[in-house]
Order: C-alpha cells, then sequence, then structure tokens
C-alpha cells in the first residue's frame, strides 16, 4: 500500500478517534482484495473501488465506537451481515468481541468462512440463518450484549430481527443514512412491543466528505414476548404498528 494512501486513511480514522496499528491495516487490505476479487463473479458490493470500500465500508463501520461503548469481550450479533460488514471490520479493530455473523444467503456465507479462515480471525462464528428463525432459538434467543445492522431493512422491520437476539439490558445498533425521523416515529410500537426503550441517535459524517451519517441505538428494557419473532418474512409483509 503506498505510504500517501496509508496515511490519508489513518488521517480520516483519526478523526473519528480510531488509530489502527499497521498489521490491522494490512490485516483490513486483505478483506478488501478478498472482497475485489470475489466481487467480479458474486455481488458482494456496489463500490469496486480499494479507497471507497476504506471510507464507504470500513469507516463507516467503525463509526460505532463514536456512537456506543462496547465493552470488551462482549457478545455481538450482525445481522444480514453481507459479506461481513459491518461485523468483519468491527472485529478486526476490537479482537476481544465475541462475534456471530447472521446472513440469510448462503454463498455469502461462503464468503466469510473463506474470509475468517484467510484473515486469521479467532472467535467468530459464520451463521447461516434469518433472524426471524434465529431469534426463536434458546442458542440465540436473549443472548447477545449487542446486535448490529446496516444496510439491512427499514428501523420498524430490523428491530423484529434484532430485539429478539439482545438480552435485556442490551443495545441495538442500526446504521442510517441523514432520514431517520420517519423510520424513528413508523418504528415507535414495533420497539415498545419487542422490549426496547426511546431510541437515542448518533449524528455525524463520515470523515472525507459531507455524507451524513445516524446510528439508531436502542436499549432492550424488557423481555421480548414469546410470539416474536414472526416466522420467515412476516415482519417484511406485516410490519407491527
Ligand atoms: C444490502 S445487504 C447489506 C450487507 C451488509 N450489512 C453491508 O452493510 O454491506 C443486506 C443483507 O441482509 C441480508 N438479510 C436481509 N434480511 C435478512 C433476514 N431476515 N435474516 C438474515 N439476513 C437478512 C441479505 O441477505 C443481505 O445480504
Amino acid at each position: 500500500m503506498q505510504v500517501s494512501f496509508k496515511e490519508k486513511i489513518k488521517e480520516m480514522l483519526a478523526e473519528i478517534g480510531i488509530n489502527l496499528t499497521d498489521r490491522q491495516v494490512e490485516t483490513i487490505k486483505s478483506y478488501i482484495d478478498m472482497l475485489l476479487e470475489t466481487n467480479r463473479e458474486m455481488n458482494l458490493t456496489a463500490i469496486n473501488e480499494e479507497g471507497e470500500i476504506w471510507r464507504k465500508h470500513v469507516i463507516d463501520s467503525l463509526l460505532v465506537f463514536c456512537a456506543a461503548e462496547i465493552s470488551s469481550g462482549a457478545r455481538v450479533i450482525d445481522v444480514g451481515s453481507g459479506a461481513g460488514i459491518p461485523g468483519i471490520i468491527l472485529k478486526i479493530y476490537r479482537p476481544d468481541l465475541n462475534l456471530t455473523l447472521l446472513e440469510a444467503q448462503r454463498k455469502k456465507i461462503i464468503f466469510q468462512e473463506e474470509a475468517v479462515a484467510k484473515l486469521g480471525l479467532k472467535n467468530i462464528k459464520c451463521l447461516w440463518s434469518r433472524a426471524e428463525e434465529a431469534g426463536r432459538l434458546e442458542e440465540h434467543r436473549e443472548k447477545y450484549d449487542v446486535a448490529v445492522a446496516r444496510a439491512v431493512a427499514p428501523l420498524n422491520i430490523l428491530v423484529e430481527y434484532c430485539l429478539p437476539l439482545v438480552k435485556v439490558g442490551g443495545l441495538m445498533i442500526a446504521y442510517k443514512g441523514p432520514s431517520v425521523d420517519e423510520e424513528l416515529k413508523a418504528a415507535e410500537k414495533a420497539i415498545a412491543i419487542l422490549g426496547g426503550d426511546q431510541p437515542e441517535v448518533w449524528r455525524g459524517h463520515l470523515p472525507g466528505g459531507e455524507e451524513e451519517r445516524r446510528l439508531i441505538k436502542i436499549k432492550k428494557s424488557t423481555k421480548t414476548p414469546t410470539n416474536y419473532p414472526r416466522r420467515a418474512g412476516m415482519p417484511t409483509r406485516k410490519p407491527l404498528k
């Protein structure tokens, strides 16, 4: 990697208070190489340029640490993780996390497993499942300190995917663009039904540009009733209201 390019990335990271070691930078670079190569035959990302992947995937993923404190050794689940974003990036920065990558598409899980093996990441599980199914299984239901999700579904649907997986006292964090007010309004009832508290919104922007970002944090304060999540597809077909 060119020195000037690496310095530029480090500058953008410094803007959000993140300092990656050279080794972490190299590990992320290997992940990006795998992503770009596999992307030629499988649609994993619409972004095809390394610098943009750094900004729009890597730095974007790491914004979560501006918005929330995630305790050492926390059990984290990335719901609808696709190629492994944001989960794999969070794990490279914070190797202490106990991470599960949940994804409905088998081919994406195969890519994640290959990436995890190649990058030598430990303590990661790649779980091929729909969120609605995992949320009903004893081994996943209310077992996670934090559920994160990026670009998966509107908030009123997303809360039914994520909150059942979160422990009482834990947190779900949704990565969103600038316009969250309508989504928040539409999700009010669903959040209350599923055991979530009033959401808090972190507002900021992506370093190196003007793009606004929001992270919606919802603390879980009571157990999710046993009839949620509903069967696969129902949260999308009939969002809670
Ligand atoms: C647009 S992609 C985003 C992937 C990744 N989070 C990112 O930010 O690049 C959405 C992913 O969520 C997955 N997904 C959507 N609904 C899901 C569900 N109910 N359970 C599990 N995965 C789901 C899709 O298969 C897809 O890979």
